[in-house]
């Protein structure tokens, strides 16, 4: 089987709410949508929500990655020889980790067609059902109860709160929020790069002697301050996990190394897809140190190709998959199925999408 074509289109979904973090504030997931297709006719379906403010793509750029620069590279060459497809795609440019994260999705969907292979299984098999948490966006503390109250209502028992914003304002996010749900409630924050290390020692040891039962805090300081976390890490009890800090696999390797973190958040538009995202997870698990399989606002086809991984291997050992939940509507047929707070991973091969409604090829 080998690449015949690359056909990148779009698909612009509304959100059920405004989605609000500490680094922006958005209505709609807007999607870059590619179908590579084979010389036998089957179609590998890959994604790159274009989220600048983390990753520095936009949806020209990714466009114009795959379209003028990465496909043109691709096109010929044999689905079975992933190692030099993954090496061609990792030298074609440099940076674009999501225009190359939606070609490797797309080679593994076709690679798992071409075996007659789900992809959780490709990964390792461990299990066929995930439980993710729900995002609740940054707002004002009786508003951030009221969609808390909503989501537990929904049937999820772990959120992820948005802060970051105002410290003073965060404490009384999270104490308004534990107050209203009790303690059964799991409870983890995304300051989104928010505090300073030493606010965020301040503030972490605030909800430590207040007793809100925080699970873990995902990027407490800048990106790039990796001894900064590392501050925040060594100075507080609860667990620290690296977001936008661990972008691929040789940021999380310094990571690791350093100490700088408890937790690694995997997102596959950071690490540029699938094939560096086994990387991170190879390391992570070599020191013993566990991983939540991430999103961006995106359709269910990078949710699909996340969720196959996070399934296969024991050390993602969590899921913030939630941004299905957040879409209006659902454009992708077949992938990954949602009940509650459960994705249950199909057993079809590859990721099982068969169609995109509303898909624009963009040429
Ligand atoms: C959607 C997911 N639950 C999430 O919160 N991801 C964010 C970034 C998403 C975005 O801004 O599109 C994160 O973990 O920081
Ligand atoms: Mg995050």
């Amino acid at each position: 089987m080998k690449i015949r074509e690359i056909k990148i289109g779009k698909v612009s979904i509304p959100l059920k709410k405004p989605f609000k973090t500490a680094l922006r504030q958005v209505n709609s997931a807007e999607d870059i949508i590619i179908k590579i297709i084979s010389d036998t006719d089957e179609i590998g379906y890959g994604n790159a929500p274009p989220t600048a403010v983390i990753t520095g793509d936009s949806q020209d750029s990714v466009i114009a990655a795959i379209r003028d620069t990465i496909g043109p590279k691709l096109i010929g060459m044999e689905i079975d020889n992933m190692e030099a497809i993954m090496a061609t795609l990792d030298t074609a440019m440099l940076h674009n980790h999501s225009a190359k994260a939606a070609v490797d999705m797309a080679v593994y969907d076709l690679f798992g067609k071409l075996h007659n292979i789900p992809l959780y299984k490709l990964f390792g098999g461990y299990c066929n059902k995930l439980t993710t948490d729900l995002t609740i966006s940054v707002n004002a503390p009786d508003e951030m109860v009221r969609d808390s109250l909503e989501a537990v209502q929904a049937g999820f028992t772990d959120l992820k709160l948005k802060v970051g914003t105002d410290v003073a304002m965060d404490i009384e996010r999270v104490k308004a929020i534990r107050q209203a749900l009790g303690q059964d409630v799991k409870l983890r924050l995304d300051a989104n790069q928010g505090w300073k290390p030493k606010e965020a020692v301040r503030i972490i040891r605030r909800f430590e002697d207040m007793g809100l039962n925080i699970e873990l805090i995902e990027q407490p300081v800048r990106a790039h301050d990796f001894a900064g976390l590392k501050y925040v890490t060594d100075h507080v009890d609860t667990d620290i996990m690296a977001d936008e800090s661990a972008f691929g696999p040789y940021e999380v390797f310094q990571l690791l190394a350093m100490r700088a973190c408890d937790l690694i958040n995997i997102k596959l538009m950071k690490a540029g897809g699938l094939h560096n995202a086994v990387k991170i997870a190879n390391l992570a698990e070599t020191v013993g140190v566990q991983c939540m399989m991430g999103c961006m606002l995106e359709s269910k086809v990078g949710i699909t190709a996340a969720a196959s991984l996070a399934a296969g291997r024991q050390i993602i050992t969590r899921s913030d998959l939630d941004a299905a939940v957040l879409l209006a509507a659902d454009p992708v047929a077949g992938g990954v199925n949602f009940a509650k707070n459960e994705l249950w991973i199909a057993e079809a091969p590859g990721l099982g999408i068969t169609d995109i409604e509303g898909w624009q090829e963009i040429k």
